[in-house]
């Protein structure tokens, strides 16, 4: 682990509930000690935990397969107990944050997580996250707590990210499946070849897999942040990781990485729309925002308000950026009706550009 400032450390369910019938110290003490040495060592620590789930099931016997409903209570019962395993190990205190991608997403929002990890990072206190499943739905969820854990990464400026599994880290193959699998130490590149090496979960009680630990490493590396997927299970992992070791598989960060509003708007804002435009138009993210004018857009797709994010996408169905739109897509609808009337031309006048250059992400193109 690089000389890091700040990390966040991802524990999956198999961790601190293996058994599923409430939570389990066993394989949590050597990642407590971890998280003590290296807040000695001056490293801010932020634990994204999963496991009230698996904590809370217990609480409902006959649930063999849970409903949505069943799953949320199990969650809601659980995270008490999942908080209180937690604390039990520190004689520093800990909070709770529970968050949705509907918060993430939301710019202002965001921007007041941010606010209070920082308060809580000042203030010695050690933030533990996780999904607010009792809120969430198809829409506002990110359902799974490794894009959790890289969202909440980028949003507090971390700069390591490790998402501790079951597994050593990424293999070739499903190492539970294949015996000739094989380790992959170093990914410096994401890779659809690297996304089709993850298969299926085996564990019962893993939501997120292997395909959602390399979307989360793609959304953290993006930002700067290095990211290991490593085995929470062997206690000589953090050995290694406090010895600037690599036990698992590291996704080394970006050379480049992007700025924060530009990563917010890229990875964790959701589009409320679209903004179809030609496809022979502009692709730099000038000519993008200078362009986009009413006449320019051959259609709106969906209802936003002015603040919300869209996708520009061309009529060929390249996704060229996402962007803040400085109109609604009822007005933007109304203008593009317009042939170039004067009350148009008054009205974008008076408005300016239908997205401004400080809040556009130039998305590869697909
Ligand atoms: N290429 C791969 N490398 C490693 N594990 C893989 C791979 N493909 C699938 N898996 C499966 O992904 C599991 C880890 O994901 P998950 O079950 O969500 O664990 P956790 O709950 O610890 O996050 C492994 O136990 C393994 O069964
Ligand atoms: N919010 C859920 C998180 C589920 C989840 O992502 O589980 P895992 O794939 O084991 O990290 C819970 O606490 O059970």
């Amino acid at each position: 682990m690089k000389q890091s400032k700040r990390v966040v450390i991802k524990i999956g369910s198999a961790l601190i509930a293996p058994e599923q019938d409430g939570c389990r110290s066993r394989y949590l003490l050597s990642i407590a000690q971890f998280i003590v040495r290296c807040r000695a060592r001056g490293i801010e620590v932020i634990l994204v935990s999963s496991g009230s789930v698996a904590a809370g099931s217990h609480l409902f016997p006959n649930a063999d397969k849970p409903t949505i409903a069943v799953k949320k209570a199990m969650a809601a019962a659980g995270q008490t107990e999942m908080m209180a395993t937690w604390d039990r190990f520190f004689d520093f205190p800990s909070a709770q944050i529970l968050l949705t991608h509907g918060d993430l997403r939301d710019r202002e929002r965001y921007t007041s997580i941010r606010e209070t990890i920082f308060t809580l990072l000042d203030h010695g206190i050690l933030p533990i996250i996780n999904e607010n499943d009792t809120v969430t739905t198809d829409d506002l969820k990110v359902g799974d707590n490794d894009n959790l854990s890289a969202m909440v990464a980028g949003a507090a400026d971390a700069d390591g990210l490790i998402i501790c599994s079951d597994v050593s880290g990424l293999y070739n193959k499903n190492p539970n499946l294949h015996a000739d699998a094989e380790l992959i130490s170093e990914v410096t590149e994401i890779t659809e070849e690297i996304y089709d090496m993850a298969g299926c979960p085996t564990s019962k009680v893993g939501t997120g897999g292997m395909k959602t630990k390399i979307e989360a490493a793609e959304k953290a590396t993006s930002h700067g942040i290095d990211t290991y997927i490593v085995n929470g299970f062997e206690e000589t992992t953090f050995e290694l990781l406090l010895a600037g070791k690599n036990p698992g598989t590291v996704f080394t960060a970006y050379d480049k990485p992007m700025q924060e509003a530009v990563h917010w708007m890229t990875h964790t804002a959701s589009e409320q729309g679209e903004l179809v435009v030609e496809s022979d138009y502009g692709e730099s993210e000038d000519q993008i925002v200078g362009q986009l004018s009413g006449d320019e857009i051959t259609e709106v797709k969906g209802e936003f308000s002015v603040g919300d994010t869209v996708l520009v996408r061309s009529k060929d169905g390249k996704r060229l950026a996402k962007a803040t739109t400085n109109y609604s897509s009822c007005l933007l609808n109304f203008l593009t009706e317009q042939e170039e009337s004067p009350i148009s031309e008054k009205i974008q006048d008076s408005i300016g550009p239908v997205i401004s250059e400080q809040d556009i992400a130039l998305l590869e193109k697909s």
